[in-house]
């Protein structure tokens, strides 16, 4: 439809100029307008064991530049690696996170290295979870790091799944929408490529892992969808160098016996993931990430926090309800632990008192001991004091007795003498 726009000129003859659409049927458009405004943000998780070619499937599928040096594989933990890049085609621009795995699979212990793609995951959705709860939110200029796709980079082995990819695929499964690559595709023959496609699937099936589906409820993408849903996983090449082929340059990897192109859909999936990824499904992967992945994380925290929809009585329970009945129940508990507290205190200062008294009285007790002792002991040595002083009496007695019948003998002597002459 297009609408008319009534002119009115000067001399009071209306014109009319097309201009374009008209009454409500333009609010797409102003959607449009503002989407491309506000610019677009997208973040991506590559998980897969060091060197299956991740980086370098980032860069085909993005034009990028985020290979750096070889990772090695002695890491003691798995470390994450996030890059942000501002992309722009034609006039719409996007944030683009890349967060890569490095050193998974290179650990003795399975849960060190999906642990640390867990906390990720979780941490970004309680970043944002922190922002709704806060009073003065500002989405309009938060950056949403919540991961919308995790591209499972699956080695090509041509066998099966590895416990390890089980274990993960099981832990993030309900934290995140997961597209399986087999990657490095180049390196297995069509028909085992084929086997090993079915064999993930039924592995994934009988493991009871959830992976991300295309959208079949919109008409006009259903079809394409559904049947891109029969090719997971994908089995993707990456390639950044350009190799010449009849007369056109196309991206490729060059073996002794021909071009693998990476934009061939015969070659490999390439195209079927770029499409699906950024030109199919792109909206649906956030929005599954806000509505179905976040939201279960939401809840689960909410409930953790003690929030509930209904009470015990199955009647719904508003915010302010339970928030009285948490503060009440906070309060209660409080009182109780400074209760419990008191108590034990009490008990303490009771059971330190009688420590002390009995101390005490042990004190008392070897006090009262040794003063006995000492009195004993001053007795005793006064007693020997005076025995000793009567000696020394008895001493000076006889030593005087002695001296004066010394004196007699020495003047009868002189008598007997002065007699003789
Ligand atoms: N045959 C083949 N080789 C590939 C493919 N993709 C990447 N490679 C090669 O594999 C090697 C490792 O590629 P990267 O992209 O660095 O692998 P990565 O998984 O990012 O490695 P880390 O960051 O070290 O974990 C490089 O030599 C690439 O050229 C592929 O699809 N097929």
């Amino acid at each position: 439809l297009t609408c008319v726009f009534f002119q009115q000129k000067e001399e009071n003859i209306r014109c009319l100029t097309m201009l374009g659409h008209f009454g409500f049927e333009c609010l797409p458009h102003q959607l449009v307008t503002k989407s491309i405004q506000q610019g677009f943000s997208f973040n991506i998780l590559c998980v897969g064991e060091t060197g299956l070619g991740k980086s370098t499937l980032i860069d085909t599928l993005f034009n990028t530049n985020s290979r750096e040096k070889k990772s090695s594989h002695f890491r003691p933990n798995v470390e994450l690696k996030i890059q942000t890049y501002q992309l722009q085609e034609s006039n719409v621009q996007l944030k683009l996170t890349v967060v890569t795995t490095v050193g998974y699979g290179d650990q003795m212990s399975k849960e060190a290295s999906y642990q640390p793609i867990v906390s990720y995951v979780d941490a970004q959705f309680e970043a944002y979870f922190q922002e709704e709860l806060k009073i003065k939110r500002s989405f309009a200029d938060y950056h949403d790091t919540r991961i919308h796709v995790c591209l499972f980079f699956i080695a090509p082995t041509g066998h099966s799944l590895k416990a390890l990819d089980l274990l993960t695929l099981k832990t993030i499964d309900s934290k995140v929408n997961i597209i399986p690559l087999i990657a490095k595709a180049d390196t297995i023959s069509k028909n085992d490529l084929q086997t090993f496609k079915s064999k993930i699937m039924n592995e994934l099936i009988s493991n009871g892992i959830q992976i991300y589906q295309f959208p079949t409820d919109d008409k006009t993408t259903a079809q394409m969808n559904s049947s891109m849903n029969e090719h997971l996983p994908f089995a993707v090449v990456g390639c950044m160098d350009e190799v010449k082929v009849g007369k056109r340059m196309v991206r490729g990897r060059l073996y002794p016996w021909g071009v693998l192109q990476v934009e061939n859909e015969n070659h490999c999936d390439f195209v079927k993931l770029r499409d699906m990824l950024l030109c199919t499904n792109t909206e649906h992967l956030k929005e599954v990430t806000h509505t179905k992945h976040y939201e279960c994380y939401r809840r689960c925290r909410l409930q953790k926090m003690g929030f509930t929809d209904v009470g015990p009585d199955n009647q719904p329970l508003s915010f302010q309800e339970i928030y009285e009945a948490k503060r009440k129940e906070f309060h209660e508990q409080c009182q109780r632990e400074e209760e419990e507290l008191k108590h034990k205190f009490m008990q303490r200062v009771m059971e330190k008192e009688i420590a002390f008294k009995e101390t005490e009285k042990e004190l008392q007790d070897k006090f009262e001991r040794l003063k006995r002792i000492q009195q004993e002991e001053t007795i005793k040595l006064e007693e020997e004091k005076r025995k000793l002083d009567e000696e020394i009496m008895n001493f000076y007695k006889m030593k005087a007795d002695s001296e004066i019948s010394q004196t007699q003998g020495c003047a009868n002597i002189k008598k007997d003498k002065d007699r003789k002459k």
